[in-house]
């Protein structure tokens, strides 16, 4: 359902991404693992034609996307929850879902938002709460919410374990595996975190310097002993 061939990205005249070749079916989950500023969310950026430069061919759904601009992405069925979540502060928890509804693909009705309290039943009790009064695990449930409610294809999640306290990591990792299930979504995480990482995907590309460095599974990753401290650890 995804493929992307020979992907740059450039900020300016900053080259960040080099040549990446990805590819992701129907239903399947993969993890982008990086250090800091190894390109992971100008990866997911450039999917989205979101901010920077990008040349390369992507094929997505079928249809080779060109110069698609990212709203007209997100209604062919892309979305991203960005890494800083962006709550509106001074909006209930149920508007700031209710948002992410306007990029539904054509001719298909975004969820209701009691149906995304099935999918994602923490955000439930918070419905009526302002955004400035979540907690970082609350918003990043939140900004999930509003992800999902278009009923994407491809869900991506830009580094969502970030400064959550464990044991919202694993009530998060059980989120994300629910939502997979639900339509055969695809999904693609960016982490750090490579337990959560590991939880949530079914293969990984590990990135160093705008470059994929290494694909395969899991089982692969673990047999490369050296993969970890070559292009994870600080
Ligand atoms: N808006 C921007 N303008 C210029 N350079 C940028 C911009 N955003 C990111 N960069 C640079 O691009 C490179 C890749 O950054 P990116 O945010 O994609 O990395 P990352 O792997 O997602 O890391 P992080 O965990 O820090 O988000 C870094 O060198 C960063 O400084």
């Amino acid at each position: 359902m995804l493929e992307v061939r020979n992907l740059n990205a450039f900020y300016g005249e900053s080259h960040i991404l080099h040549g990446i070749d990805l590819d992701l079916a129907a239903g399947e989950s993969i993890a982008l693992l990086g250090r800091n500023g190894a390109g992971k969310s100008t990866c997911l950026k450039s999917l989205l034609n979101a901010d920077p430069r990008t040349e390369g061919s992507i094929r997505f759904a079928e249809t080779p996307l060109g110069a698609q601009p990212a709203f007209a992405r997100s209604r062919m069925g892309m979305a991203l929850v960005p890494e800083d979540r962006r709550i509106f502060p001074m909006l209930t928890v149920a508007q700031n879902i209710e948002m992410g509804a306007f990029a539904a693909r054509d001719g298909r009705k975004p969820y209701t938002l009691d149906e995304v309290v099935d999918l994602l039943p923490m955000v439930g009790p918070l419905l009526s709460r302002l955004g400035f009064q979540l907690s970082g695990g609350q918003q990043q449930m939140v900004a999930i919410a509003r992800g999902l409610i278009a009923r994407p294809r491809l869900l991506m999640l830009d580094e969502p374990a970030e400064g959550l306290a464990p044991v919202i990591v694993d009530e998060l990792a059980d989120t994300i595996n629910a939502i997979r299930k639900a339509e055969g979504r695809s999904l693609i995480v960016t982490e750090q975190n490579i337990d959560f990482a590991r939880e949530t995907t079914d293969r990984l590309y590990l990135l160093d310097v705008g470059s994929v460095v290494f694909s395969g599974s899991w089982g692969d990753f673990d047999r490369n002993g050296d993969l970890v401290d070559r292009y994870l650890v600080l």
